[in-house]
C-alpha cells in the first residue's frame, strides 16, 4: 500500500537505500513500465551510487495514464467543493503523519540537507491543505439584466491538468501544482525530473489512500521526449511547467498548437539589495538564506547581491566567515547545512562557472572547489564548498547567468529574468518609503524584503520577464486552473432583427 518505499525509510541511511517498486502511477496503482530498454540510471547525490533505475514512458502509456485521469475527472469534477476538501485535508493528514519518512527519501535522491527537506514537505502538506480549504469557496456570480433576464458564472475545472517538473523541489512542486488543481476539480498528470523519479509516487499513492478517484493523480516518468508527448495530446486542457527557459519556450510551443494554457515557472538570477542603513546581521543572514538553500539550486535565489559601498567591507568578512563555516556532508545528519548537488555533470558545471568568473576578474573570497566529506562513503558524492565571488561586474558570465549551485556573486542592475527579488534596508525610520520604493520599480514578481526565500502558500510565487508567467500559491492560481462560464438566461420572448 501507500507505505512501501516509505516503510524502509526509519532504519536507512545514506548509501543504503535501492528503489525497486514501479515508478509510474495511474488506474489507481503503480505500474511496471512496458518495456525496460531505454532505463536510465539515477544517482544518490551524496554518493554517486544507483538509487534506482528510470524507465521513460512511451506514447502508449502516457495515452493510457492520460485516459485514466480522464475517467477520474468525470467523477472529482462533479463533486462539490465541500467534499473534495475532505479528501484533500486527508492527504494533508497523511503527508504530516509521514514527513520523516518522504523527507528522508527525498533527501537521498535529490542530495538536499534533512533539515531543509522536512520544511519542503511541510511546505507541501500546508499546499494541499490551503487549496482545500479554498475548494468549498469556489462560486459565481449573479448579474440582473434588464426584463428580469439574468446571467451567472461558473467557475469551472479545465479538464486533465499536465505538471512537468524540477528536481530541486520534488515532492513540494507536485504538491504545489496538484493542490489547486484538484481543488478547482482537475485531474493530473504529472512528470517528475528524471533525476528525481521517486517521490511524485509517493504523493499518488496519498491521494488515493485520502480518496480521490483513480487515475486522478497519475505519474509517468521520462525525460524531454515523454514531456513532449504530454504538451501534445490533445486530451490534455493545460500545462503547468517548472524548469529552465529554453524548456520553458519549447513546452509554450507545443501547448499553442492545440491552444492549451500553459504556466511557466522559469529560472532567475535575481538581485538582493543591501543598504548602507540595513541591520547588518540580518542582512548577511538574507544573503545567505537568498544563496545557499539547496545547494544554491533554487530557482528565485538572490545571486547577485549589491552592497552599499560604506558598508562592503564589514558585509563581506561577515558573509566570508559564515559561508566558510557551513557544514557540507551528508545530507541526512541533522548538522549538515549544506549536502551534495544533484549530480555530476551539474557540480562540473558549477565548478565551471567559477573558474570563468576567475577568468574575467571576480576574486574567490571563499570556495568553488570539490568538496570531498571525510566520511568514505561520501567519495563518490557531488559535494562543493560555497563560494563568495566579489569584484563582479554587470557583463560577467557569473552575474548574468543562472548558476544554479552554492556561488554568491557581489556587486550593483540589468537581467532579462524576474523571478524574485529582495532588498535589506531599515523599514523602521523615518525613511519607511524607501523599501517599498524599491520594491514599486524592481522588475520582479516578488520581493523579499528584509528577509530571503520564505514562501508561505498563501502568498502567489512567479516570475516577470523570460521567468516566466501565471502563479503558484496564493488565492489567484485558482484563476490559473479553472475557467469560468457565464450563462445567460433570458426571462422574455426574443427580440430579433430578423
Ligand atoms: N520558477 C520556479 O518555480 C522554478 C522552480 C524550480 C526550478 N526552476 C528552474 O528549473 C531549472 C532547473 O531544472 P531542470 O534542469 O530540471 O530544468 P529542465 O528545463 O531541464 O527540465 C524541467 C522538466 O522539463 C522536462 N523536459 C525537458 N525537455 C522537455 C521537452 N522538450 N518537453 C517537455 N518537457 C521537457 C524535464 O524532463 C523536466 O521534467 C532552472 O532553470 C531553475 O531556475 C524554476
Ligand atoms: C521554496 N522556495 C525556496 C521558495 C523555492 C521555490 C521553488 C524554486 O526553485
Amino acid at each position: 500500500m501507500a507505505q512501501s518505499t516509505l516503510d524502509s525509510m526509519p532504519g536507512a541511511s545514506t548509501g543504503t537505500v535501492v528503489v525497486t517498486e514501479p515508478l509510474n502511477f495511474w488506474g489507481g496503482k503503480r505500474v511496471k513500465p512496458r518495456q525496460e530498454k531505454n532505463a536510465e540510471p539515477v544517482f544518490e547525490p551524496a554518493t554517486g551510487r544507483v538509487l534506482c533505475q528510470m524507465v521513460p514512458c512511451g506514447a502508449e502509456e502516457v495515452d493510457e495514464a492520460i485516459q485514466s485521469a480522464y475517467a477520474a475527472y468525470q467523477k472529482w469534477s462533479k463533486m462539490a467543493g465541500m467534499e473534495r476538501a475532505r479528501v484533500m485535508l486527508e492527504a494533508a493528514r497523511i503527508i504530516r503523519e509521514r514527513r520523516e519518512k518522504i523527507a528522508k527519501l527525498e533527501v537521498i535522491n535529490n542530495g538536499k540537507s534533512i533539515i531543509e527537506a522536512l520544511v519542503d514537505i511541510d511546505i507541501a502538506w500546508q499546499s494541499i491543505e490551503y487549496y482545500a480549504g479554498l475548494a468549498g469557496t469556489l462560486a459565481g456570480q449573479h448579474i440582473q439584466l434588464p426584463g428580469g433576464a439574468f446571467a451567472y458564472t461558473r467557475r469551472e475545472p479545465l479538464g486533465v491538468c499536465v505538471g512537468i517538473g524540477a528536481w530541486n523541489y520534488p515532492f513540494q512542486i507536485a504538491s504545489w501544482k496538484s493542490a489547486p488543481a484538484l481543488a478547482c476539480g482537475n485531474a493530473m498528470v504529472y512528470k517528475p525530473s528524471p533525476m528525481t523519479p521517486v517521490t511524485a509516487v509517493i504523493l499518488a499513492e496519498i491521494y488515493k489512500e485520502a480518496g480521490v478517484p483513480d487515475g486522478l493523480f497519475c505519474v509517468v516518468q521520462g525525460g524531454a521526449e515523454t514531456g513532449s508527448l504530454l504538451c501534445h495530446h490533445p486530451k490534455v486542457a493545460k500545462v503547468s511547467f517548472t524548469g529552465s527557459v529554453p524548456t520553458g519556450k519549447k513546452v509554450m510551443e507545443m501547448s499553442a498548437k492545440s491552444v492549451k494554457q500553459v504556466t511557466l515557472e522559469l529560472g532567475g538570477k535575481s538581485p538582493l539589495i543591501i543598504f548602507k542603513d540595513c541591520e547588518l546581521e540580518n542582512a548577511v543572514k538574507g544573503a545567505l538564506m537568498a544563496n545557499f538553500l539547496t545547494q544554491g539550486e533554487v530557482c528565485c535565489n538572490g545571486t547577485r547581491v549589491f552592497v552599499q559601498r560604506e558598508i562592503m567591507p564589514q558585509f563581506l568578512e561577515e558573509v566570508v566567515k559564515r559561508t566558510k563555516a557551513i557544514p557540507v556532508g551528508d545530507p541526512l545528519l541533522e548538522s549538515t547545512r549544506m549536502g551534495a548537488l544533484i549530480s555530476k555533470p551539474q557540480l562540473e558545471k558549477v565548478l565551471g562557472f567559477v573558474s570563468q568568473a576567475k577568468k574575467e576578474g571576480a576574486r574567490v573570497l571563499c570556495g568553488g572547489d570539490p568538496f570531498v566529506p571525510s566520511d568514505p562513503k561520501l567519495k563518490g558524492g557531488y559535494f562543493m564548498s560555497p563560494c563568495v565571488l566579489d569584484n563582479c561586474r554587470d557583463d560577467m558570465t557569473c552575474v548574468k547567468e543562472e548558476i544554479f549551485g552554492p556561488v554568491m556573486s557581489v556587486l550593483a542592475n540589468n537581467t532579462t529574468f524576474g523571478l524574485a527579488s529582495g532588498l535589506h534596508t531599515d523599514c523602521f525610520s523615518l525613511d519607511i518609503s524607501r523599501a517599498h520604493r524599491v520594491a514599486e520599480n524592481l522588475e520582479a514578481g516578488t520581493c523579499f524584503i528584509n528577509n530571503y526565500n520564505i514562501s508561505p502558500v498563501e502568498v502567489p510565487f512567479g516570475g516577470y520577464k523570460m521567468s516566466g508567467f501565471g502563479r503558484e500559491n496564493g488565492q489567484v492560481t485558482i484563476e490559473y486552473y479553472s475557467q469560468l462560464k457565464t450563462v445567460v438566461v433570458e426571462m422574455g420572448d426574443v427580440e430579433s432583427l430578423f
